[in-house]
């Protein structure tokens, strides 16, 4: 029998699925705090200017490899940006010379840095016609940018006019939902049949609107897609704890400086690197459900992705509130670091 209350859980090491480490003094202070205890990572190509082919990915790899700390055993799978000028042949041979793992699409102007991104999808068919061929998946951002629709609405409107068309377009293409927000995106992925999962992000599983804007404004809970209403938070906390194959961790953890999210225009970004682990342990407990959270964590992701899970593991243990830093010091400034609202009683032991 297992036990119904452990304070000991030992699980495959854990990969993230929607990760942004940024470069220069960035990266190198916050590529520790997700090679402490993940093994592999999906990285973001919506660097200033974009990783729009094989060269700029494989060049982007190996800043990345350099910045590394001594001793850390982490595994960057990397991403295209998908443009309306991508050469599909150089999608096909980034993806057959191992330099990247996935293809991201942004929707023009949807988030931080996707000026670069798609307008007019019928442009970008060629390269998603090779990638279903080759079986490299899609991370999309899956908002519409319309301005007439209401920002709370994106997500849900992005599934009806623009991703169902483009999945009976290539209905072959595996598809990723990336950081999913509502009860719609849940329901959309659940009733599939294949080619299509989603990640969900630490804070999406913990913060709902309110968080944001009762109270005073939060700036360091706003990211995009923008939290929603506690209903659609549930949705995905049941979705997360569910073991569904079809969803996995991409935590999105998007760090900008106090003095980038500070101001009266900030950036969207939570960074949830640091404590990322103690956080998804509290909720999948909370929820009755810590052993759900390899399926989440560790097994399901690379299950999509079409590689095997981690050999190694690693074990969180329950007890005193875990103490993490409010936020971490970089050559461009502070970092704040996710403040879930909560004590953390879980942590990953070293
Ligand atoms: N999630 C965010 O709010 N921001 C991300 C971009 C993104 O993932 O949409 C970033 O790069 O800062
Ligand atoms: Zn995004
Ligand atoms: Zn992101």
């Amino acid at each position: 029998m297992p036990d119904k209350n452990p304070t000991r859980l030992t699980i495959r090491r854990p990969d993230d699925w929607h990760l942004h480490l940024r470069d220069g003094a960035m990266l190198r202070a916050v590529l520790p705090e997700t090679a402490r205890h993940f093994a592999r990572a999906i990285i973001m190509p919506n660097l200033v200017p974009p990783v729009v082919t094989a060269a700029h990915a494989a060049a982007y790899r190996d800043r990345i490899l350099a910045a590394m700390p001594a001793g850390a055993n982490f595994t960057p799978l990397m991403t295209l940006y998908l443009t309306e000028a991508t050469d599909p042949e150089d999608v096909r041979a980034a993806h057959a010379a191992g330099i990247a793992t996935a293809v991201k699409l942004y929707p023009a102007g949807a988030t931080t840095n996707s000026a670069s991104g798609v307008r007019d999808f019928e442009k970008v068919r060629p390269v998603l016609e090779v990638m279903a061929e080759i079986g490299m998946p899609l991370c999309v951002h899956g908002e519409v940018t319309d301005h007439e629709i209401d920002i709370f609405d994106r997500e849900a409107t992005f599934i009806d006019k623009v991703l169902k068309p483009l999945r009976k377009k290539v209905p072959d293409l595996k598809v990723v939902m990336e950081h999913v927000t509502t009860q719609d995106a849940v329901d959309y992925v659940r009733d599939s049949i294949k080619n299509l999962a989603a990640t969900i992000t630490t804070h999406h599983l913990i913060i709902n609107r309110n968080h944001i804007l009762a109270g005073g404004i939060k700036p360091h809970f706003y990211c995009l897609p923008v939290a929603k209403r506690e209903a659609h938070r549930i949705a995905l906390v049941q979705a997360a704890v569910s073991g569904d194959k079809r969803f996995f961790l991409g935590t999105d953890s998007a760090p900008h400086t106090d003095a980038l999210k500070l101001q009266s225009c900030g950036c969207a970004g939570i960074f949830t690197a640091p404590n990322t682990m103690s956080c998804l342990a509290e909720v999948f407990d909370a929820a009755g459900k810590i052993n759900k959270l390899e399926d989440f964590a560790s097994l399901n992701g690379p299950r999509f992705y079409g590689l095997k899970p981690n050999e190694d593991t690693i074990t969180l243990t329950k007890g005193d509130p875990v103490s993490y830093p409010a936020h971490i010091d970089t050559e461009d400034g502070p970092v704040t670091v996710f403040d879930p609202g909560f004590d953390l009683h879980w942590r990953v032991e070293e």
